[in-house]
């Protein structure tokens, strides 16, 4: 009895995987700088066959030995376009790495880095007209001509000032100088994007989540995105509601982890 249940798991793993490595079920976690976003997805540790992938903040600390998020908060009409240019190349590549597990959790996007971040920086001045024109065309032109999959956005609603704290905190040397309205700014931005849509279509529907909890009740609401990831996941990817049920802790070894995950 044991083997035909071994063997009826190996199968299903081989079925899910070969039926879902093209196109995992895509889910973009977005949120305020500070929101909990890479916290949220060190929480999908725990299941079966997810992929997390964090953002890759540490590839735009060290291009080459250039720390381009430090340069563009230091001098931002200077270095805000390059910083751009490579966050949108990072983040397309994001987009489009492979994966071989049935879902996928990926920290922000190239959707909230042109209708936050870009047009934070356009509203702001500190990109020029022709530098945010250019920027615009870059996202036009991905957004139609390359596929770039999002099933479900996850929104880590936070407060302004609470976030603001949070990244007091963690003291990112990088962020040290950012004001509470650069973060207020975000939000609203944030806001419109994903509740409101008053500047930008939003490519996959919005789960939202009151993230201001503090880290003693937040994996409660945490838990109340699981069912809905997991079992859109599973009408994806094999018409079944309860296959990819939360398992027991699995070894490391069972989860692929990208580089980017700060463990
Ligand atoms: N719900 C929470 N309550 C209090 N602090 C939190 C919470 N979620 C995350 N933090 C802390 O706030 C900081 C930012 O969290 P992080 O997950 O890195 O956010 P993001 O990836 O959105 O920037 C970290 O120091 C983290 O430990
Ligand atoms: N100007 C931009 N800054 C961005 C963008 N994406 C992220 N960031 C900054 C914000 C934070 O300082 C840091 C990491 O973000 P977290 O929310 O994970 O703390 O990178 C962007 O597109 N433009």
């Amino acid at each position: 009895m044991f083997r035909i249940g071994k063997c009826l798991k190996k199968y299903y793993r081989l079925h899910v995987m070969a039926a879902s490595h093209t196109k995992p079920f895509t889910v973009l976690v977005e949120g305020n700088i500070g929101s909990g976003k890479t916290t949220f997805l060190e929480h999908f540790t725990q299941f079966e066959d997810i992929t997390l992938l964090t953002e890759p903040v540490e590839e735009w600390r060290n291009l080459h030995g250039w720390n381009l998020l430090d340069l563009m908060y230091k001098d931002p009409s200077k270095w805000a376009m390059t910083f751009q240019a490579y966050v949108s190349l990072t983040m397309l590549e994001m987009h489009r790495r492979p994966t071989n597990t049935p879902i996928k959790l990926m920290e922000r996007s190239i959707f909230s880095a042109r209708y936050c971040f870009v047009e934070q920086m356009m509203r702001l001045g500190t990109l020029h007209p022709a530098q945010f024109a250019v920027l615009d065309e870059w996202f036009k032109f991905i957004n139609c001509e390359i596929p770039v999959q999002a099933d479900l956005i996850v929104y880590l609603k936070t407060s302004p000032l609470i976030v603001y704290e949070r990244i007091k905190k963690r003291a990112r040397s990088e962020e040290q100088c950012v004001p509470l309205n650069y973060i207020e700014e975000l939000h609203k931005l944030h806001e419109d994007w994903l509740i409101n849509r008053t500047h930008a279509e939003c490519p996959a529907p919005v789960l939202v989540l009151d993230a201001d909890l503090d880290l003693s009740q937040i994996t409660e609401e945490y838990k109340k995105s699981e069912h809905q990831i997991l079992r859109r996941a599973v009408n994806v990817v094999m018409q079944s509601p309860n296959k990819l049920s939360p398992k027991k802790p699995m070894t490391r070894n069972a989860i692929q982890i990208i580089p980017h995950i700060k463990l």
